[in-house]
């Protein structure tokens, strides 16, 4: 039987402890963050204010067809575990009934009403009497429960309802707070993890795209130098190492090997790239000029200085000294050279300031220096010095597989100079060029392919003509490594001595056929077929 809400008799409910409670309660709803020990401590309270033998929240399980009893506060005798295993009906259970209605109901006498569910006092040894049901109820409708099991002190009032009510109320909220407060904490957990996953994309990357780009600086930075033999592919994966740091790097190689250029790229790919880049090549440098084209001089330190003179020392501040042909510098200029390297500082001649000049030395050498320092012309402590990080520059003769690509490159870079568009070489050309052992090495091999593009005609490939007679005279038609058929070979060597004799006679064709014992016309057939029409 159910029995609407009499109006408040004892007063309870209305006391001024009542409403003290109830803010205090209100304040510790939102003072605290832990919902299971906030609802331990209410429970335990409201037990004692609405004076009942037991009191319970249910919420609703997912998909809502059952009610679970999620806080308790019964006798002791009454086991937790067991009441938070127990599932109430929504449909047959007083509780059920407070929940879908949203309204509070009081029920004085249990056995006598039809919805009451005995589940509960089964499970857990309890009999239930009377019971005040009522729901909690937000702005979306009932989040729960609050049931009141079994005044201690007489039957429920009115005044009892409406102070549940305010319970429900504020528990409705507590309960809201603490499944948003636990929501925000997800979703902050899911961010956080979202965030770690997507950072660690980013740094992974970052860290990829700085290894290419660092492969792309460094393969930028040595991109003037060609070559793709095995040679030059070690000694610029060596070079690569020196490139972002300020160590000295000593550059052993012959004549003609890229020394410079080398050191030209590690300036340029350098970290001094933004200061200046000063070079100077010690052999051609005149022996009483030493002192002053280094540390420099003041006025008037010796007759001509007429005025103040900066050393390449000082004028490379901030950046890079290439010295060339470090073996040909005088032992009494070493020593200051060490010094300015070791402290930091020169004293230009004449001057008794020194001059402070942070820079970074690359040396460049055809000399074997360990020998040079054992006949004294060098000093072991400068060597020891400069020598911290050697590289070496295989000669041409070495890396022969790189001849084509010079070629092809020297050809557009001079086709570019010279006006013309000179697609390759006669087959016999190359095999020249690669029987050639190249002393002077790539610059020999450039200053060769540009006087060849000078005279060839435009359009034309460079021929056998074309070259200088040094290395015509190496060429060997009959090379037992290169065979080829005889009618080839008859024909290189017509048209060579064609191409020499026109040379010889400034382009003449008479005087040239007549040099050559053949007819005007025949010589004209000839220079046609093997297209020897340009310029002598
Ligand atoms: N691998 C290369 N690729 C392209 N050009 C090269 C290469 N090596 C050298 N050269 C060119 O050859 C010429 C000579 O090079 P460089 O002056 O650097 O040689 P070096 O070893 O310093 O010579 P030296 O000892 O006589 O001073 C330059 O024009 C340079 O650009």
């Amino acid at each position: 039987m159910v029995a609407e809400s009499p109006p408040s008799k004892n007063g309870v409910a209305g006391t001024a402890g009542a409403i003290k409670a109830l803010l205090n309660l209100s304040l510790r709803v939102y003072g605290s963050s832990d919902l299971d020990s906030l609802m331990s401590h209410i429970l335990s309270e409201l037990s004692r204010l609405m004076d009942v033998e037991g009191i319970s929240i249910l919420l609703p399980d997912h998909p809502r067809e059952t009610l679970g009893i999620v806080w308790a506060k019964y006798p002791e005798n009454v086991s937790p575990r067991i009441m938070k295993e127990i599932r109430v009906p929504l449909e047959g259970s007083i509780a059920g009934a407070a929940f879908k209605t949203g309204k509070p109901l009081l029920v004085p006498d249990v056995l006598q009403d039809g919805r009451h569910f005995p589940g509960v006092d089964q499970a857990i040894g309890f009999v239930t009497r009377s019971l005040l049901a009522i729901a909690m109820v937000l702005e979306d409708g009932a989040v729960g429960v609050l049931e009141c099991v079994n005044k201690r002190h007489g039957q429920f009032q009115a005044a009892d309802v409406e102070l549940g009510k305010s319970l429900a109320a504020i528990l409705a909220l507590a309960i809201q707070r603490a499944s948003l407060i636990e929501s925000l904490e997800k979703t902050n957990v899911d961010l956080q993890a979202l965030l770690d996953l997507h950072t660690g994309q980013v740094d992974r990357v970052r860290d990829e795209r700085d290894r290419l780009l660092g492969e792309a600086e460094s393969h930028r930075a040595f991109e003037p130098i060609v070559g793709s033999s095995p040679a030059v592919l070690s000694l610029l994966q060596r070079a690569q190492h020196a490139l972002h740091s300020d160590i000295t790097v000593l550059i052993q190689g012959e004549t003609g090997t890229g020394k410079e250029l080398l050191a030209q790229c590690l300036y340029q790919g350098g970290p001094r790239r933004t200061g200046p880049f000063m070079v100077e090549n010690c052999a051609t440098i005149a022996p009483g000029l030493f002192a002053s084209e280094l540390f420099g001089h003041v006025k008037g330190a010796f007759s001509g200085a007429i005025n103040d003179h900066k050393g390449l020392i000082e004028r490379a501040h901030g950046g890079t000294l290439f010295l060339d042909e470090i073996g040909d510098l005088p032992v009494e200029i070493q020593t200051g050279l060490l010094r300015a390297l070791e402290d930091g500082y020169v004293r230009p001649v004449g001057s008794k300031e020194k001059v402070r000049s942070d820079f970074r030395l690359i040396c460049a050498t055809h000399k074997d220096l360990e020998k040079e320092m054992e006949a004294g012309r060098f000093r072991s402590d400068l060597y020891y010095r400069i020598s911290v990080f050697v590289i070496h520059m295989p000669p041409l003769r070495e890396r022969k597989e790189d001849i084509p690509r010079l070629v092809s490159v020297f050809l557009k870079e001079f086709g570019q100079t010279y006006g013309k568009t000179i697609p390759g070489l006669d087959p016999p050309v190359l095999q020249c060029l690669l029987d050639y052992p190249f002393p002077g090495n790539v610059r020999e091999l450039r200053n060769e392919i540009e006087s060849a593009v000078a005279v060839a005609e435009d359009g034309r490939p460079i021929c056998l003509h074309h070259l200088s007679p040094r290395l015509r005279s190496k060429q060997c038609f009959s090379d037992p490594t290169h065979p080829q058929p005889l009618k080839a070979q008859v024909e290189t060597l017509e048209k060579t001595l064609i191409a020499q004799a026109l040379k010889f006679c400034g382009g003449n064709q008479t005087k040239a056929a007549k040099m050559l014992g053949l007819s005007r016309y025949g010589l004209a057939k000839k220079i046609k077929r093997y297209g020897l029409g340009g310029s002598f």
